[in-house]
């Protein structure tokens, strides 16, 4: 999978140098590369921002310098077509990321990440944007960020590890919260009492079938406890 990334803090993605990513970069799994926003500003202070038309406050981020970084990812001239690359705009007004759409971007070959910053990007850059290539705005929560690049972590990181290579064992993704609709059952490893707590007796006793009941009434209780909103409504 190729990612590029836009954004006028490049260093907040240094991170991705590290554990898993680190690894898939090195083994070629993943090509990232991240750009700096203000490499396409070309006034005296490399300004990608200006005030909001209509008034309002904060800065809104200037259209030319997206057009252009854009444009050095995905081509001045490129058509979008259901081959393009998605971009993606973190954005609180768009629709909310969740373990489907993870998968769904983990199959992608190529993403494309625009970070905003202060108020956001100048709508026009968006409208352009789609006669390029494919794009979505995605929101991480119901939560107010003060830019994309946190978002786009998040995201990277939840795609990333569902990337076929990615993780050792595939059989743990199977097995955790939301992918089956349900959120996880509680885990316990050695020793078997600590601090007088004692690991449920089913888990020690080798009845796999057991275990297996066990593990399931946990997750339907802890989601019908925490996330009942997951459950079909006869489950609540
Ligand atoms: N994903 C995600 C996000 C983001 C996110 C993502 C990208 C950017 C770029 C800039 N900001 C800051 C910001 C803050 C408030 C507003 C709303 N205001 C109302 C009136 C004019 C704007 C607009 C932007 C961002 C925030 N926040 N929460 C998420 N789950």
């Amino acid at each position: 999978m190729k990612i590029d990334i836009v954004s006028i803090f490049p260093e907040y993605f240094d991170v991705l140098n590290v554990s898993l990513l680190g690894k898939a970069r090195q083994s070629g799994l993943i090509d990232m590369n991240v750009h700096n926003l203000r490499d396409h500003a070309h006034d005296r202070h490399r300004t990608v921002d200006d005030t909001p038309y209509g008034g309002g406050a904060g800065m809104v981020m200037k259209p030319e310098p997206w057009g252009e970084a854009l444009d050095s990812i995905l081509g001045a001239d490129a058509v979008a077509s259901e081959d393009s690359p998605l971009v993606i705009f973190p954005s609180p007004a768009g629709e909310v990321f969740d373990q489907k759409m993870a998968r769904e971007l983990s199959l992608e070959p190529a993403l494309v990440f625009g970070c905003g910053r202060y108020e956001g990007i100048d709508q026009r850059v968006f409208d352009h944007t789609a006669t390029q290539a494919r794009v979505r705005l995605v929101s991480i929560g119901d939560y107010v960020l003060n830019g994309g690049e946190v978002a786009v972590l998040a995201m990277i990181e939840a795609i990333g590890r569902l990337i076929p290579g990615m993780v050792g064992n595939p059989e743990s993704l199977v097995e955790e919260s939301h992918e089956d609709g349900l959120l996880e059952y509680p885990s316990y490893t050695k020793p078997s009492v600590w601090r007088e707590r004692e690991v449920p007796p089913v888990l020690l006793s080798g009845n796999h079938g057991a275990v297996d009941k066990w593990r399931h009434e946990q997750q339907v209780e802890r989601t019908r406890r925490v996330r009942p909103d997951l459950l079909p409504p006869e489950q609540r």
